[in-house]
């Protein structure tokens, strides 16, 4: 199972570049940009993941954002995690960036932007590798802030391909923020947003009804409602699902416990993603590996699962044909 993982061209879906951050990374942008970290080696990072839900994960994961400074910085960052992507054999990547993030420390969004264009840039013309970017408005701060990032966001139109919705889900339901994505509709930006990853499955509905989103982010706890899972199925909506971090934010008590399998056999469009690779112990592959090794999953579903990576992407219907075909070769 794990040749037939490595082997499989595959697709990400759901990655936050600033938490592809390795430890190692951090350090040394935090000598170089003279930012003070609460850690005083590599192992006492290590010893600072330890997580017991969303929020505390957040806590560390935005303190750790803060070493990334200048444009080169977010090249770097964005560059390391193509090499995890060739090392995994990912061809296409869409990725989240949480400008608000930035922007609030004084970092100009176009220093974020372009460094993470250029790195993708790159990506394509070193290894072939396709990427859209995604802006995330962070839902913890007001719809009038991320009105304010959408404007600033327009002058960058051309490299964002969507927006979507991140940060504290729990009490920052889709519903506060239903004007800015009507907006960020009309202005032809693809949608999706984080739900019901801890929050209940109403968070799910209100982001499908209200937000008009074209993929729901994490979407596990869709299960507890019958009449959600007929409608999931039905639509064919994607759920971009985390097993990593779903485990180390303790959604699941461990990966025997996850849904993916039950979510998959229902016959809902699922993608494997890794989220914050570099806090949660691990890149998409060892994402499958662990999925694998503690859940009934065939090897027609791996296959199931990292087709619909493709399936579910926001690249054209000639590209998606393509990667298909590459997915079908690799199986011979
Ligand atoms: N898993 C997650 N949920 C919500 N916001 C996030 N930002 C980065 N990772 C996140
Ligand atoms: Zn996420």
């Amino acid at each position: 199972m794990i040749d037939l993982i490595q082997k499989l061209p595959k697709a990400e879906l759901h990655l936050h570049i600033e938490g592809s951050l390795e430890p190692e990374l951090m350090f040394r942008l935090a000598k170089k940009n003279q930012i003070e970290i609460p850690y005083k080696d590599i192992e006492d990072v290590r010893n600072a993941y330890n997580f017991t839900n969303l929020q505390t994960f957040l806590d560390i994961y935005y303190a750790g954002a803060n070493v990334l400074i200048t444009k080169d910085d977010f090249y770097d960052l964005t560059w390391e995690y193509i090499l995890k992507c060739v090392e995994d054999n990912v061809i296409h990547t869409e990725i989240f960036f949480d400008p608000q993030t930035h922007t609030e420390r004084g970092v100009p969004f176009e220093a974020v932007i372009t460094g993470i264009k250029e790195a993708l840039a790159d990506a394509k013309e070193k290894y072939g590798i396709t990427s859209c970017i995604i802006m995330c408005f962070l839902r913890h701060l007001s719809q009038e802030e991320a009105f304010k990032t959408l404007e600033e966001a327009m002058a960058f139109k051309d490299d964002i391909i969507g927006v979507g919705l991140d940060s504290s889900e729990l009490g920052n339901p889709p519903s506060k923020f239903k004007d800015v994505f009507k907006t960020a509709e009309e202005a032809g930006f693809k949608l999706v947003a984080h739900a019901g990853e801890e929050a209940d499955f109403s968070y799910i509905y209100e982001a499908l009804d209200l937000l008009n989103i074209n993929r729901i982010d994490h979407g596990v706890q869709s299960i507890k409602s019958p009449e959600l899972m007929q409608r999931l199925k039905d639509e064919q909506m994607p759920l971009t699902v985390c097993p990593n971090s779903n485990i180390e934010l303790k959604v699941f008590g461990n990966y025997k416990e996850h849904n993916i399998k039950e979510l998959l056999d229902y016959g809902l469009n699922i993608s494997v993603n890794s989220d914050d690779p570099a806090y949660f112990k691990g890149y998409i592959n060892q994402n499958f590996i662990n999925i694998c090794e503690n859940l009934p999953l065939t090897e027609d579903d791996i296959v199931t699962l990292v087709k619909n990576s493709f399936r579910s992407s926001f690249i054209d219907d000639e590209l998606k044909a393509t990667y298909l075909a590459k997915v079908d070769l690799a199986l011979q």
